[in-house]
């Protein structure tokens, strides 16, 4: 099943689907044995403490309990009284295979975490609803000042599960074992730091089940290399797509530049920089027209046309009027940077790639930076439905609107945040859009290719990384990318969250 993601209240509708069809039973007991094979393989030795909540995240707890205990593993559960019943129905299953719980109280889990080799936290999953109450603050305080990795089930316990933000306390994982979809809270900003890395366990649930629910899709690498476009073998510059870039002022030339190597470094087959300034190329392939001034540029153009543009990297103060013109050609065209102006809001069209950042895209829904970064799927569809085409909300991670629906990127380097990293990703996404992908899928495909060539040079110069570093990596992100079987290690070195 494609990965998917869910808010609390759409897992919760999930799951009472299951449970009126008696299927409840089974999902806790697979999302419990997916746990229980986590920490066999994350920690494979030493005693296990688990600690069991109210709900039914306790529940899958007590049954990763069981199934570690079967399998010869010592171990420890600390237990909170059960509410639901099938928590109350796994906790009889574990006595029944002879390990008691023992109330879990602050002294008791104090003593236990000192000398536990790792701790399972199913104390809270996307049943909470914040703030948190006594005793858990005092819990999840002594859970976070163990010396052990925790891993915690579904959702770090005290995160709320739909929002991108990490209001108050709440279990930092060293891992997260999450169940059926993502939650947004695992994805953006502080919450995802909380959450360590990310497993996704695809429970057997109906599919449909899940996608009438989903808030949104996260393709995986298999997925995203179908899109790439595929070359014959007589293919020629000429048919490889020509790509314009639009951009360039005095002060800001290199975004041009760079946004020119990354639309050369995916494929395009010529790429020529328009600039009314001296553009100074990184890569000698580009050709360059230098104009006097933009309405002199247009004249000149007259006809011609590019397979695909890109326009407003490093553009400066003319460049909503350049991207005025540019979207009156009606040709697959990369709106950037300068570019992203409230005013071209309506003149957008179907051939439309979007590309702005959390401040450019504050700026375009008239909104402060701190508020959309708390709803980045929520402020990416709203742009979407305003400016029309596809929209591609950057960040680490990167979030694709589109009349269809929403996907959330995978990967990409803490290294990428330096200055350049979006040009390239504009020329990236034009180069696919001249080779003839349409724009959901030059942009889905893109944005992905972007932040594996990141990962790849991030792997060589850490944070120290460079736009031109990145545009370097993208052949061998291409590779990786339609051939994924070769590169399992590399993604797990890099942090890529399964189900990529
Ligand atoms: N979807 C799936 O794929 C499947 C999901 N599954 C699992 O189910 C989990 C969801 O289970 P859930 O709905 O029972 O809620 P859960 O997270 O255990 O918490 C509820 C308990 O927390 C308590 N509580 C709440 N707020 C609180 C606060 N502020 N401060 C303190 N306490 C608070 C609340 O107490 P009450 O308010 O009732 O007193 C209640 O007892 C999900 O995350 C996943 O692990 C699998 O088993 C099967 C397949
Ligand atoms: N921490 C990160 N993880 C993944 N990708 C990141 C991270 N930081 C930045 N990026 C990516 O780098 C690019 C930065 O774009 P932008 O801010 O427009 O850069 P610039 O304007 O300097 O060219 C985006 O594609 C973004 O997704």
């Amino acid at each position: 099943m494609p990965a998917y993601v869910l808010t609390a209240a759409q897992a919760a509708a999930v799951d009472r689907r299951l449970e009126s069809a008696g299927l409840l039973d089974l999902a806790m007991e697979e999302a419990g044995a997916a746990v229980a094979g986590e920490v066999q393989q994350q920690v494979p030795a030493g005693r296990v403490l688990l600690l069991a909540g109210t709900g039914a995240n306790g529940g899958d707890a007590l049954v990763a309990a069981r199934h570690l205990y079967v399998q010869g593993r010592e171990v420890e559960v600390l237990a909170l009284p059960a509410r639901h019943r099938l928590t109350q129905l796994n906790r009889r299953r574990l006595q029944a295979v002879g390990v008691q719980c023992r109330p879990l109280r602050p002294a008791a889990l104090h003593r236990s975490a000192q000398d536990a080799a790792v701790l399972v936290d199913g104390l809270l999953g996307t049943g909470f609803a914040p703030p948190l109450r006594a005793p858990l603050d005092e819990l999840i305080h002594i859970i976070n000042a163990a010396h052990c990795p925790v891993l915690s089930i579904d959702i770090p316990s005290g995160l709320d599960a739909h929002s991108a933000q990490a209001a108050g306390l709440s279990v930092h994982a060293h891992r997260t074992v999450t169940l059926m979809g993502w939650k947004p809270a695992l994805m953006f900003g502080e919450a995802a730091a909380r959450a360590g890395a990310v497993t996704l366990v695809a429970l057997t649930v109906p599919a449909p089940w899940v996608q009438e629910q989903a808030l949104a899709v996260r393709p995986s690498d298999r997925e995203v290399g179908a899109m790439l476009p595929v070359r014959r073998n007589d293919a020629h510059k000429g048919t490889a797509g020509h790509v314009w870039v639009l951009g360039g002022h005095p002060g800001t030339v290199g975004a041009a530049s760079l946004a020119g190597a990354g639309a050369l470094r995916a494929g395009a087959g010529l790429v020529t920089v328009h600039s009314t300034a001296d553009v100074p190329l990184v890569m000698p392939e580009l050709m360059m027209h230098r104009h006097e001034a933009w309405d002199a540029a247009f004249r000149s153009f007259g006809t011609r046309r590019p397979d695909a543009v890109a326009v407003g990297m490093g553009l400066g103060p003319d460049a909503a009027r350049v991207a005025r013109e540019v979207l009156a050609w009606n040709i697959p065209t990369v709106l950037d940077a300068d570019a992203l102006q409230p005013e071209l809001t309506g003149l957008g069209h179907d051939l439309c790639v979007w590309t702005p950042h959390p401040g450019e895209a504050a700026r375009l829904l008239d909104t402060s930076t701190p508020e959309l970064t708390r709803h980045p799927l929520d402020a990416a569809r709203t742009l979407q439905e305003r400016l029309g085409g596809v929209v591609v909300l950057k960040g680490g991670p990167s979030v694709i609107a589109h009349s269809g629906g929403l996907s959330v990127a995978c990967g990409g380097h803490p290294g990428m945040a330096s200055a350049g990293m979006g040009d390239t990703l504009s020329g990236i996404l034009a180069s696919l859009l001249g080779q003839g992908l349409v724009p959901v899928q030059a942009a889905v495909a893109g944005v992905r290719l972007h932040a594996r060539a990141g990962e790849r040079a991030g792997q060589l110069h850490g944070y120290g990384l460079s736009a031109t570093d990145v545009a370097s990596q993208l052949g061998g992100a291409w590779a990786d990318l339609t051939h994924p079987q070769s590169t399992p290690d590399s993604d797990r070195l890099s942090g890529v969250p399964a189900g990529c």
